[in-house]
């Protein structure tokens, strides 16, 4: 069995830490490491407000600034420590990676926004070894160790693709991922074409989008069952976190196994 990475969404402002907590000590339990990346999207936004500065988001990427950079650290490092101290809280054996020390970061030219160049693995596997459960803040540096904004859930693609982990899964604040977002028509299962035809038709607001887009990196790239669930449905967590066979109407998955994914 492989890692399974966790994605925790800031939409859900620590209301799935419990969740959370009880689903990994049963992966850990069976022997199977876990790893958790968050976002903190909320949190970043409010104490950008609160320094005054407003930043558009293009394709639901936040368009950082020189000046911005500082808060969406401060914001990140708060997440990472309110989740690791309840997640300890709870007994889970967690170390904290909030200093950008795992996604290498490079410049795309949008200023301080940035994308994933590499991630590095060696850090992550060391205390996956020891036993513990890495949470790690989203942003990057570069070699030259400045600091980019990336988005969370391009930074969990990519760190379940370095691991080569079995499985990904994203909790966010809804049910999963609407074919239909007025209609709230769930997707249950999906195929990569069926994410792609909707994405092209606009099927997607903000969040949603970076998402959808790394839900199809991952599962190109090696990840062979990736899930969108509503985190503070424990059952839906502990379904998608331990894998099923009995599918219950919530949660999108898309798994390679089950639609013969291609590359
Ligand atoms: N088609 C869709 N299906 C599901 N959610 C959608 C859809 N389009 C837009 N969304 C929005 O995406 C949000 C989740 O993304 P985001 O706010 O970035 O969450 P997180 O912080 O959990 O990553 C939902 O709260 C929902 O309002
Ligand atoms: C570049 C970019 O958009 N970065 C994100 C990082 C946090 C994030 O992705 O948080 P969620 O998972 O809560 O959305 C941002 O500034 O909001």
């Amino acid at each position: 069995m492989g890692v399974i990475v966790i994605k925790l969404g800031g939409s859900l402002e620590g209301s799935a830490e419990t969740a959370v907590a009880s689903a990994v000590q049963d992966a850990l339990r069976r022997g199977w490491p876990v790893v958790l990346v968050h976002g903190g999207g909320p949190r970043i936004s409010k104490r950008l407000r609160d320094a005054g500065i407003e930043l558009p988001f293009v394709q639901g990427l936040r368009h950082t600034t020189e000046e911005a950079m500082p808060h969406v650290m401060a914001a990140l490092a708060e997440c990472n420590r309110d989740i690791v101290e309840s997640l300890a809280r709870h007994g889970v054996p967690v170390v904290a990676f909030a200093d950008g020390e795992i996604v290498v970061a490079k410049d795309v030219g949008r200023q301080r926004t940035g994308e994933v160049a590499g991630v590095r693995v060696d850090a992550v596997r060391q205390a996956i070894s020891s036993g513990r459960v890495p949470v790690i803040a989203p942003f990057g540096r570069d070699a030259a160790g400045w600091a980019y904004n990336i988005n969370a859930d391009h930074a969990a693609s990519h760190i379940a693709r370095a691991l080569g982990a079995a499985r990904l899964v994203f909790l966010t604040d809804v049910p999963g991922i609407y074919r239909d977002f007025k209609a709230r028509d769930l997707l249950l299962d999906t195929t990569p074409e069926e994410l792609e035809r909707l994405l092209r038709e606009g099927a997607f607001g903000a969040g949603m989008v970076p998402k959808v887009n790394a839900v199809l990196h991952a599962v190109r790239h090696g990840v062979r069952e990736v899930w969108v669930v509503d985190g503070r449905d424990q059952e839906a967590v502990r379904m998608a976190a331990m894998g099923t066979n009995e599918r219950r109407a919530a949660g999108t998955r898309l798994a390679a196994h089950i639609e013969g994914v291609t590359a």
